[in-house]
């Protein structure tokens, strides 16, 4: 049986003390543990935002006939977009985000009983970034591998099963929509079902796991100098992010620098990942991003981690390899790049490229 996502952090215990979480909505001053400079992150002030040209990622009408196109290229020029039509009903996204904000709002008290083990993947806590920076980030989070059901039942006593019921009609929603959307940006490539191995073995979608990331952004009483989660690109093929209706967002742009993605009600934002970039051999960006805070209004997102199972090796599709086009990197597998990641944080995509011999 191979280890699942729950048990990859199993022997890579990462110190974040939770208990020290503050109660945000006591702080009428930003602490100077949280007060971010350049020094603390290279590309804090990386580029005005939002920039003066307006461009942005595309949100891409997933009924339109050229969706698969305009996927591809969202994916190898920005890495990420938005998509409309998606089939989510809304008041599904309606549902995830009350429970969202229903769990953030609960005493710190009644979160820390579901806190995130050291060892841990699920449960309430700082996100696992943490570790890299010297200050902390403006924001609290939950992150769901497998059941929620145990951790649910400590925060609502009476309540867990509804909530547990909207988390599983989410994910099996998200499951279906992160294949469709591979297979249609791989199309783009001229790569279909035949050509991944892995993944046209098991056409019933059972080669995929997942994790679901809730984050909480409270209001902050200096933005500016705040981070709410500072920059990093996702370890996974694809994530899938619901965010409310507060911008926060920003992805990384050579040309432009941050660039903040407008919430569009009712649309999802899409990030291409790190063993994306791998299985495209580079082709597909995946895509530096970081989120924001704000004065006014809190912010809520839910991310959608998706990426193989643990025996998938993962590396450049075949036919995108030639002796003119070598594989850039080398196969990993996706709890083996979760713990390089876990060690060397944004190094982790360097450490597993080939290096031709000059
Ligand atoms: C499957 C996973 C991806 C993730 C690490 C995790 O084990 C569960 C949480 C995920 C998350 C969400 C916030 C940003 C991120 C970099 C982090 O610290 O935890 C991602 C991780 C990732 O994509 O590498
Ligand atoms: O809150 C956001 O917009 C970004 C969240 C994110 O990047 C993540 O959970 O991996
Ligand atoms: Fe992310």
């Amino acid at each position: 049986m191979p280890a699942m996502l729950t048990d990859v952090f199993r022997g890579h215990p990462i110190h974040l003390p939770h208990s020290h979480q503050p109660d945000f909505t006591s702080l009428r001053e930003l602490p100077d543990s949280y007060k971010w400079t350049p020094k603390d992150d290279l590309l804090f002030a990386a580029a005005p935002s939002p920039p003066a040209t307006g461009e942005n990622i595309p949100l891409i009408d997933l009924d339109h006939p050229d969706a698969a196109n305009q996927i591809g290229h969202a994916c190898r020029t920005w890495g990420a977009f938005q998509i409309a039509n998606h089939g989510v009903p809304l008041g599904l996204l309606q549902d995830l985000e009350f429970l969202t904000g229903s769990l953030f709002g609960l005493p710190v008290q009644r979160k820390l009983k579901a806190a995130r083990s050291e060892t841990g993947v699920s449960g309430y806590g700082v996100a696992r970034i943490a570790s890299f920076f010297n200050k902390k980030m403006w924001s609290e989070g939950f992150t769901i591998t497998g059941s929620p059901l145990n951790d649910f039942r400590k925060l609502w006593p009476q309540l867990h099963l509804n909530y547990c019921d909207i988390v599983e009609e989410y994910e099996e929603q998200m499951k279906k929509l992160a294949s469709k959307l591979m297979w249609l940006a791989l199309k783009s490539l001229g790569v279909s079902e035949e050509d991944v191995e892995w993944a046209s073995l098991n056409s019933d979608l059972n080669w995929a796991q997942a994790a679901l990331q809730l984050n909480h952004y409270p209001v902050c009483p200096e933005p500016d100098r705040a981070m709410g989660l500072a920059a990093h690109t996702d370890s996974t093929l694809l994530t899938i992010l619901y965010q409310n209706n507060t911008a926060g967002l920003q992805v990384f742009s050579d040309d432009l620098g941050w660039v903040t993605v407008p919430p569009v009600p009712g649309s999802l934002v899409v990030n291409v990942g790190d063993l994306f970039h791998i299985l495209s051999n580079g082709l597909f960006k995946s895509v530096l991003h970081r989120a924001r805070v704000n004065q006014n209004r809190a912010r809520l997102s839910v991310a959608f981690l998706w990426g193989p199972q643990s025996d998938i090796k993962i590396s450049p599709v075949p036919k995108l390899v030639s002796p003119v086009e070598l594989p850039l990197y080398r196969s990993v597998t996706w709890t083996e790049y979760l713990r390089t990641k876990a060690t060397h944080f944004n190094k982790a995509l360097s450490m597993i490229r080939n290096h031709r011999e000059e």
